[in-house]
């Protein structure tokens, strides 16, 4: 790391203390950033990285909401406002027990990169609460959702910041956190995306971050000459991201070995097919059961309490939540031929793991890249809303698949090196920097 890096590094570590997967995200960023800003003196004597790092505003505000037995229960809720520079704040909400600001400043400001890459006017957002939907009725679901819109609905809009889903938020929290927007503002409009296709929702958007991570991965292989029909894949996670890639990768000819929980994994050596996947997609959207059912019912392995990342693969996509792959993963997977690997989660590689991927000239894409077809779709989803009308399914994912490409040609324009290696992490951030760098300084010093 040079000097500019660690006085950065140190400047941020002491205004965000206590903060550590913040922390983690922008010292990503900034090792692969402050080496190119260095060379474009617009941008050091501006401080735009420095500004970058700080949100715009930060809402936090109390969630309190009766439970079926009467009792009062209170949440936390935040609503992180990071970047607004080339578009209203957009990005997902997450309920789960683990929200902490530092989980969404994190992801807030991962997204600003990624809704960059898109090329769709989008800033960076992120918002959420340590609600945890896990056991909850759908009545108790229902409550929590209408109690965090109560504050939200003032701090959003459809030209001003448009929240989705992330984890434990889909299309039956979006329609509860509509319904009591539309209630209090007396406004139907596009403020939230992800919603259901028959009140304004976006085809191909439930599957756009899988599907567009698959697509991804495609780009990434066309460089070796490969295609995923044949291909071994791990896939961690079970909720829409992995549900979807598993989808994709299925249809395009591939094996897809694995999926899991946060209770463990099941390995399937046959594949998972179309048809055992209706099994998982019925068992946690519908049920809300756990991935050893999968096991139970049709006679496979299920590994207790870890990660799939020891099975034998060619493509390793972690899809469920952040630093769930660690270095002593990321060797096991190197060691079994393991040579691409695609992030569907946000940051869910550590930094040691994505070093050793790129010691060992793994393909690795990060989620800002790999995962940005979601978003992308919700950007598609404000613009149909805009109009008033909706697109066809095959309109929608040929953008999503061009937006792809597109990402991916940006990867390398700015992550191929001399060797001709490309260095994805590097040319995701750069690549999503410049967008944001010139809008603001266009904009001035705010
Ligand atoms: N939904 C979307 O459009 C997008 C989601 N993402 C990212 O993809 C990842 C998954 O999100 P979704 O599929 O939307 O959520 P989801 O709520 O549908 O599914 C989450 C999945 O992660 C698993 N999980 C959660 N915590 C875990 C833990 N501690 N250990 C192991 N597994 C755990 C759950 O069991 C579930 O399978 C997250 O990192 C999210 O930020 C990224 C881009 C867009
Ligand atoms: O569609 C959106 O706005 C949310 C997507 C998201 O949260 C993400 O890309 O991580």
């Amino acid at each position: 790391m040079n000097q500019s890096t660690n006085r950065f590094l140190d400047l941020v570590s002491k205004r965000n203390a206590g903060e550590p997967e913040f922390l983690q995200a922008v010292t990503e960023v900034a090792e692969s950033l402050i080496p190119y800003i260095a060379s474009q003196p617009r941008y050091k004597n501006s401080k735009i990285l420095e500004r970058i790092a700080e949100p715009e505003r930060v809402v936090i505000f109390r969630v309190a909401w009766l439970d079926d037995k009467g009792e009062v229960q209170v949440n936390r809720g935040f609503r992180v406002q990071m970047n607004s520079a080339i578009g209203p704040y957009k990005g997902g909400l997450r309920f789960h027990p683990t929200v902490t600001l530092s989980v969404l400043k994190f992801l807030a400001f991962e997204q600003v990169f990624k809704n960059s890459l898109t090329g769709l006017p989008m800033g960076g957002g992120k918002g959420g609460s340590d609600f945890d939907p896990k056991g909850k009725s759908e009545n108790e679901i229902m409550k929590f959702c209408q109690s965090f819109m109560t504050e939200l609905y003032r701090h959003v809009g459809d030209d001003v910041d448009i929240p989705a889903g992330d984890i434990g938020v889909g299309k039956r929290e979006i329609g509860y956190l509509f319904g009591q927007y539309k209630r209090i503002t007396g406004t139907f409009n596009g403020v939230l995306t992800g919603k259901a296709f028959e009140w304004g929702g976006s085809l191909i958007r439930p599957e756009a971050t899988g599907y567009g991570l698959v697509y991804f991965v495609e780009e990434m292989l066309k460089d070796r000459e490969e295609t995923l029909v044949g291909k071994k894949v791990l896939i961690s996670g079970s909720g829409n991201v992995a549900q979807f890639a598993a989808e994709k990768c299925i249809n395009h000819g591939a094996k897809v070995l694995t999926m899991s929980d946060s209770e463990g994994f099941i390995y399937d050596p046959l594949g998972i097919d179309l048809e055992k996947l209706e099994f998982i997609k019925e068992l946690k959207n519908e049920r809300r059961g756990r991935i050893k059912a999968y096991a139970d019912h049709f006679g496979c392995e299920y590994h207790a309490g870890e990660k799939p990342w020891k099975i034998k693969c060619d493509i390793a996509l972690p899809n469920a939540t952040q630093n769930e792959l660690a270095l002593a993963d990321a060797e096991m997977l190197i060691n079994n031929g393991c040579y691409c690997v695609a992030e569907g989660a946000n940051m869910p590689c550590t930094p040691e793991a994505v070093a050793a991927f790129n010691n060992a000239r793994v393909l690795y894409a990060p989620g800002k890249a790999a995962n940005a077809g979601g978003v992308a779709v919700s950007g598609l989803e404000m613009s149909q809303n805009s109009l008033r009308y909706s697109w066809g399914r095959e309109k929608v994912d040929h953008k999503l698949k061009a937006i792809m490409t597109d990402i991916h040609h940006i990867c390398v324009k700015y992550g191929k090196d001399e060797q001709g290696h490309i260095n994805y992490e590097k040319g995701a951030n750069v690549g999503g920097f410049v967008k944001v760098a010139e809008a603001m300084l266009s904009q001035g010093v705010v």
